[in-house]
C-alpha cells in the first residue's frame, strides 16, 4: 500500500538507532509549510479532516489542495471542472511559471514562525509534483530557481530559519512523484508509486544534495521510499542515512522513508494510537483541513488560536510534538486567518510556553474531557492546564507537590487541598491556563 503501514526496521538500518536528542524531544511545537505551483490555483474542496472523510470520496474530492496536479485529472472531479472553467484545461506546469512569489520575504515569515514559539522550521522541498524549490539535480530546469520565482527558496529559508534561532528541517516526497513517474492519476490508497531503481536513486541525489547544501537538522520523509531504494547499494537510503548523521549529528528522521528507520513517528490529522507512544512523536495538520493553501478555506474550517492551543498542549501532555502548518499563498504571503490562528498562539505561548517547551508528559491520562484538563512536567515543576476560569478543582495529582506554590504564569495563587483534590482560584486569564506547582519529592 502507498501509505505506511507499520514500517519494521531490516536489521541493515539497526546501526541508524540512537537516543532522540533533547533539542527535538523538549521542541513542542514546530512549523511546516507547503509552497509550490499548486498555491496558483490553490483550489480544494473543503471536504473534510483526513480521517474523517470516506476513503473512496478522498482523492476525487480531495481537501488537500496540494494535490491539484493528481485531483484535477480524476475524471468528473469537481477540480477537474474548476480547472476546466477557471483555468481553460491549461498544463498543470503553467503555473509553476504562473509563481512569481513577488511578495516573498523569508525573514517576515521566520519572524511569524519565531513568534509562535516554535522550535523547528520544515518547508517542502518537493512535493508530489515533483517540482523542487531548489535547483535540484536531474529536474532539468523544472524548479524554481529555473523557473516562476526564479530562486533558491530553500536557500532562502535555511538562512531566514537559522538567523531566527529555529532548527531546520526539510520535507521531501519520496514515495510520489508525479512528473518522474508519469503515472495515471491516483484514485485509490493502493495505487502504483513510483518504486523502480532509477526513481530511487534520482531522489536519493536530491537528499544527497539537500544535506550538502543546507545541513537540515530534520529529514522529513513523506509517504514512503522506493522500495527498490531500501536495498544495499551506493545510493541506497542507507547511504543517504549515513551521510545525514555524518553530517549533522543530532539530526532526525521521521517515520515517513519506508521499511528502513526512523527516529520519531508521525500521525496525520488522526491521533494514531499505534503512533503516539513514549516521547519520540509527532502530530502533524494544516491549520484547516489542506496543507496547500486553499482559497475556498472560511473560519469554519480552520483551527482557532484557542483550539490549536489545546491541540498542542494535549499532544505535548502525551509525549509528542505538534507539526502545524501554513499553506502560503503564491506571492509568498501567509494567509490572514493562519497568521491569526499563528498569532494567538504565539501570545498564549509567551504566557504559558514554560508548561510545553522541554515539558514530558506528567503521567497521567484524564478520565475524561469534562473539564478538560492536561498536565505536563517540567525539571521542578507540575503543570495542569485547565480551559476555564474561577474556581478550579484539581484531581488530587499522584505526585506529592507543594499546594502552597501555585503559580498562574508569574503570580502566585491560592490553593488548598480540598477533598481529594486541590482547589485553585484562577482569576481573569488567558484561557487555557497553565497553573503551575514546584514538586516535592
Ligand atoms: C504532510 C502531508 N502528508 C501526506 C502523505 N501522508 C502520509 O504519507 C501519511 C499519512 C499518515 C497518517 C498516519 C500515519 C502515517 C501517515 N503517513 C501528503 O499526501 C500531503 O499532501 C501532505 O504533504
Amino acid at each position: 500500500a502507498m501509505f505506511k503501514t507499520d514500517p519494521v526496521r531490516p536489521d541493515a538500518y539497526r546501526e541508524f538507532e540512537r537516543p532522540l536528542p533533547e533539542w527535538f524531544r523538549g521542541a513542542a511545537l514546530g512549523i511546516f509549510v507547503h509552497w509550490g505551483p499548486y498555491s496558483v490555483p490553490a483550489w480544494a474542496e473543503p471536504t473534510g479532516e483526513l480521517g474523517a472523510v470516506p476513503r473512496e470520496e478522498w482523492y476525487a474530492h480531495n481537501p488537500y489542495a496540494e494535490w491539484y496536479a493528481n485531483t484535477m485529472r480524476i475524471e468528473g472531479s469537481p477540480a477537474q471542472m474548476h480547472h476546466e472553467r477557471v483555468h481553460g484545461g491549461a498544463p498543470y506546469d503553467d503555473f509553476l511559471d504562473a509563481w512569481k512569489a513577488e511578495d516573498f520575504d523569508a525573514d517576515e515569515v521566520l519572524a511569524v514562525v519565531a513568534a509562535t514559539g516554535a522550535g523547528y522550521f520544515i518547508p517542502t522541498t518537493k512535493h508530489h509534483d515533483g517540482v523542487t524549490l531548489w535547483d535540484a539535480p536531474g529536474t532539468d530546469g523544472r524548479n524554481t530557481v529555473a523557473r516562476g520565482p526564479r530562486q533558491d527558496l530553500i536557500g532562502a529559508f535555511a538562512d531566514a530559519t537559522r538567523a531566527a534561532g529555529l532548527r531546520f528541517g526539510v520535507y521531501y516526497s519520496g514515495g510520489l512523484d508525479w512528473h518522474f513517474s508519469g503515472l495515471p492519476p491516483i484514485e485509490h490508497d493502493d495505487d502504483p508509486a513510483p518504486d523502480d531503481l532509477a526513481y530511487a536513486e534520482y531522489a536519493h541525489d536530491h537528499v544527497i544534495d539537500l544535506i550538502d547544501r543546507y545541513r537540515p537538522d530534520i529529514l522529513w520523509g513523506d509517504i514512503r521510499w522506493p522500495v527498490a531504494g531500501i536495498e544495499p547499494g551506493p545510493k541506497s537510503l542507507a547511504h543517504a542515512f549515513q551521510t545525514f548523521y555524518e553530517r549533522v549529528p543530532d539530526g532526525v528522521v521521521n517515520d515517513r522513508w519506508g521499511e528502513s528507520h526512523w527516529d520519531f513517528r508521525t500521525s496525520e490529522y488522526v491521533h494514531g494510537t499505534a503512533v503516539e507512544v513514549g516521547e519520540a512523536w509527532e502530530n502533524t495538520r494544516g491549520i484547516g483541513l489542506s496543507f496547500g493553501h486553499n482559497r475556498n478555506e472560511t473560519n469554519e474550517h480552520l483551527l482557532s488560536a484557542h483550539e490549536a492551543v489545546r491541540l498542542l498542549v494535549d499532544v505535548v501532555s502525551r509525549g509528542g510534538n505538534l507539526l502545524l502548518n501554513i499553506g502560503l499563498e503564491a506571492s509568498g504571503r501567509i494567509p490572514e486567518l493562519q497568521r491569526q490562528t499563528l498569532e494567538g498562539i504565539g501570545v498564549w505561548n509567551r504566557h504559558y510556553g514554560h508548561a510545553v517547551v522541554g515539558a514530558r508528559p506528567e503521567g497521567r491520562m484524564p478520565a475524561s474531557d469534562e473539564p478538560w484538563i492536561r498536565w505536563t512536567r517540567t525539571d521542578d515543576a507540575v503543570h495542569a492546564v485547565v480551559d476555564q476560569t474561577g474556581p478550579v478543582r484539581l484531581p488530587d495529582p499522584d505526585r506529592v507537590l507543594d499546594e502552597s506554590t501555585a503559580r498562574i504564569g508569574e503570580r502566585h495563587v491560592t490553593a488548598e487541598r480540598v477533598d481529594g483534590g486541590i482547589l485553585v482560584d484562577v482569576e481573569d486569564a488567558v484561557t487555557p491556563v497553565a497553573i503551575s506547582f514546584r514538586t516535592r519529592d
